[in-house]
């Protein structure tokens, strides 16, 4: 089965979402995507990703994925956050995290922890390959 992901950056990460995604752009073209509005729209537009987009994360984007991954239908979140700048819907935020913690999904925040995750997948893809 192919790994669902999930794709979110906050609006000073999304360079470093595009950065990191054309680096794993092999692997994830042959995952299932999922991302927040303006986030994925970047992804499709800059890397010609296929990815499900949902509502922007100010307007119950997070929350979407949250609902989908409560669902069993994501096997891992790379939420870059920004954590110099508030946001208006810190609660979506927080629950999309919390709702990770609860289901034990993988959540990485950073890039550092962005790279081990997908690089882990990719080798695991890898090796099922
Ligand atoms: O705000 C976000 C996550 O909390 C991201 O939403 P966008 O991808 O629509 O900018």
């Amino acid at each position: 089965m192919k790994p669902r992901i999930a794709l979110i950056a906050h609006d000073k990460k999304k360079d470093d979402m595009i950065t990191l995604a054309a680096q794993y752009l092999n692997f994830l073209q042959g995952c299932e995507l999922m991302a927040t509005g303006t986030t994925g729209g970047r992804l499709a537009n800059e890397l010609g990703l296929t990815i499900e987009r949902k509502q922007s994360g100010p307007f119950g984007g997070d929350l979407q994925i949250g609902s989908q991954l409560v669902e069993g239908n994501i096997d891992c979140v790379i939420f870059l956050r920004d954590p110099m700048t508030p946001q208006p819907h810190e609660p979506d935020i927080n629950a999309l995290v919390r709702a990770c913690d609860v289901h034990n999904v993988a959540c990485a925040t950073n890039l550092a922890s962005a790279h081990l995750v997908l690089s882990q997948l990719q080798r695991e893809a890898q090796d099922a390959a």
